[in-house]
């Protein structure tokens, strides 16, 4: 019987963990118990807040325990979801698919996605202390340095690699694996690029299977390395990836049990749970807008309370939230705020824009490979006894990240010696050409001037092996007769720009009940613009193409038998597009690409730090263009999404703008 973390059906799109049914018990013998918190009832709170940090996710639980060190400044922190009582579905690792659908999560849903057979696509994002940390997939690693040194190549000065490193480095303690666990499967990694005394703790996980050596091997055959760290500045070629968790018990190391746990007793730190932030206040001193608290509550129907904020406020509800509680709050693109009757604060073009996310199709296989069975009762026994067993990771092997140079050589016609085909059309693109307007009747100039930035540098550097384009996700799932093998294909630079847009001013729709695509109406557009540029749906059918040659082309996998059982040769679509051709290999994976699609969950970049001319809605410092005392700081101030998962990223982000409010500067 498989008990593994995470399976993908293809045929009826759900994830779905074992170790959802474990849960029960696991709650009732899970060694940690709740210490003594302290918890401020609206009732118990203070006439004022130096700082009101509203979400308390990776960026808002990092900013607000930081600040809070401070003894002198009082902090607030705000979040809609609870505050878990050590809840086994979060804290194990292996957990984490049934925590993505559970309690914690928003669950959003997308707009039908009209570039894609208007497929709906489900949305999650934690709602919990911790946000996004309790409930993903713990991956950890940063991008690589031309990710962020395009950020600073944007007019972000101070952001490039060398400006973020060392805070994405302060947040992490780095476990070693074992001398024995590295030797047995040659784990690669240099501990000198590696934080030593940050609060969140990494490590590998200590259930690898063997599968690591047909990867090894098998994208070797394709010259393929395995890199040494990815964290040294080339999240490049096959990367062992560290997780975020603590090796003294193997449990999830989260923005809660790093940065929350620590500040509650402080006197002057205090957390609100389950209350949810409907609007940033603000009041006109002359010709200046300032903020001066925000308005909050537990319900739709409950009144709103105001909490005052003396200093700041510092916006962390992440990707889509952000620019959400930005846009009821008036400061917006003006069309939209007149459309759905939100009076306006501030005219802000960007705040919604430029959204972005990693896009993903999953490949399955049948194989002959053996890797262990273990029940569920096992998986438990090994999780609690011995520390070990599949709940300890949600990773068993290297993934690769690959170049364009790389990935299009074997994945698709090249066309060029120099460039690679899906790279020499978007040059021949004009940026306008894919862009959507949003709520305006025509792109507005600074959107159009930032993604004109934004696609210079991706032409430049894309072509170079200094970027990712590409990431291949290798899961076992292992059966009786033969594993079945799951690869997650993400495209990582994407050409497609989305929008957040809300759809009414009523703040009842924050409240809406969580259930999938079941029509209930959210107040929210999320469109995150899926295939809008077609070379991103290009760009998958040469990844399908290079998954086909490792797995059926290499010495390393040719011996494991693999049959392609997703998206398999010739496949047709239940609901075919017009531009189908039948036994096009291309045709025909497009379609998958357009009945499959999915997110990988990082949505971004909706709040991006760029020049207010180019789209930007914060400066270098993270406040908010035209508002005083307001500051956003979360994954939604991205202005390009980096090739690798958000969470160190974010953390570091965070980790800087206490830096940048501690040594006080102006604008
Ligand atoms: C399912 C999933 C899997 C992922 N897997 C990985 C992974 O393996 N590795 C990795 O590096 N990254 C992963 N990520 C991405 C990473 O977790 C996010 O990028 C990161 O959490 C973003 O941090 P943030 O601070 O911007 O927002 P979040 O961490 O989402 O925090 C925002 C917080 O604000 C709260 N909030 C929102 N609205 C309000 C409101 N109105 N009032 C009060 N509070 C509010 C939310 O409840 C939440 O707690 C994953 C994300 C998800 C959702």
């Amino acid at each position: 019987m498989v008990a593994f973390n995470f399976r993908r059906w293809s045929k009826d799109k759900t994830f779905y963990s074992r170790g959802l049914y474990i849960l029960a018990f696991a709650t009732s013998i899970y060694g940690i118990q709740a210490g003594p918190l302290v918890i401020t009832d609206s009732d118990k709170l203070q006439d004022g807040y130096d700082y009101i940090v509203v979400g308390a996710g990776v960026a808002g639980s990092t900013i607000a325990s930081r600040l809070s060190e401070d003894k002198k400044t009082t902090v607030l922190l705000i979040e809609a979801g609870p505050l878990d009582p050590n809840d086994p579905l979060i804290r194990i690792p292996g957990n984490a698919i049934a925590t993505q659908n559970s309690i914690y999560a928003w669950n959003y849903t997308s707009i039908p996605q009209t570039s894609v057979k208007n497929k709906v696509i489900e949305v999650i994002a934690g709602k919990v202390v911790g946000g996004g940390s309790a409930l993903n997939r713990m991956v950890w690693f940063r991008a690589s340095k031309r990710d962020y040194n395009m950020w600073e190549e944007l007019g972000n000065k101070g952001w490039g690699w060398n400006g973020l490193e060392p805070y994405m480095k302060k947040v992490e303690t780095f476990h070693p694996p074992t001398e024995e666990h590295r030797k047995e499967f040659d784990i690669k990694y240099n501990i000198n690029v590696r934080g030593k005394s940050g609060p969140v703790q990494t490590t590998f996980p200590p259930f690898l299977t063997n599968f690591s050596t047909p990867i090894i091997e098998g994208f070797s055959e394709l010259g393929v390395p395995v890199t040494q760290d990815s964290e040294a500045g080339k999240a490049l070629d096959l990367l062992w990836i560290t997780l975020s968790e603590d090796p003294k018990n193997y449990s999830r190391s989260f923005a809660r049990t790093a940065y929350v746990d620590p500040a509650i007793g402080r006197s002057n730190f205090h957390i609100l749970v389950g209350q949810t932030v409907s609007k940033i206040v603000t009041k006109k001193v002359g010709k200046k807008v300032v903020v001066t608290g925000v308005e909050y509550s537990s319900s739709a129907d409950e009144p709103v309370t105001f909490a005052k904020a003396k200093k700041e406020v510092i916006l962390s509800a992440g990707g889509v939230a952000s620019p959400r509680i930005l846009q009821l709050s008036g400061i917006g693109p003006k069309p939209l705020l007149e459309k759905v009757k939100v009076p306006i604060v501030v005219d802000l073009p960007g705040v919604g824009s430029n959204y972005q996310d990693h896009n993903t199709i999953t490949a399955i296989y049948s194989s002959n490979f053996s890797a262990p069975v273990i029940s569920e009762a096992e998986a438990l026994d090994l999780y609690y006894n011995e520390q070990d067993g599949p709940l300890t990771g949600t990773v068993q092997s290297p993934l690769a990240f690959l170049s364009y140079t790389k990935l299009q050589a074997l994945g698709a016609k090249s066309d060029s010696k120099e460039i690679p085909s899906i790279l020499k059309a978007y040059k021949a693109q004009s940026p306008a050409k894919y862009l959507c307007a949003g709520p305006y009747p025509k792109i507005h100039k600074s959107i159009l001037a930032g993604y004109t930035e934004q696609k210079k540098l991706l032409e430049r550097y894309l072509p170079r092996e200094e970027l990712g384009a590409f990431e291949i996700i290798p899961i076992v799932s292992p059966a009786e007769g033969g594993a079945t093998i799951l690869f997650f294909l993400a495209a990582q630079h994407v050409f497609s720009r989305g929008w957040i847009q809300i759809k009414s001013a009523d703040r009842k729709h924050l409240f809406s009940p969580r259930g999938g695509s079941s029509g209930v109406d959210r107040g929210i557009d999320i469109d995150f613009r899926y295939g809008s540029n077609p070379l991103d749906v290009d760009l998958f059918v040469a990844g399908m193409k290079y998954v086909r040659k490792l797995t059926l082309e290499t010495e390393a996998f040719r011996a494991l038998n693999m049959k392609e059982q997703a998206p398999g040769f010739g496949y047709t679509s239940p609901n075919p597009s017009s531009s189908f051709v039948q036994g096009d290999e291309d045709s025909s994976i497009k379609e998958y690409v357009g009945d499959t699609i999915d997110t990988l969950y990082h949505s971004c970049c909706t709040n991006p730090m760029m020049p207010l001319q180019k789209g930007g809605v914060v400066d270098t410092e993270l406040r908010v263009y035209g508002v005083e005392n307001l500051r956003v700081a979360d994954a939604s101030i991205v202005p390009m999404l980096p090739a690798a998962h958000l969470q160190p990223t974010v953390y570091g982000i965070a980790e800087k703008l206490v830096d940048i409010i501690r040594k006080g500067k102006k604008h």
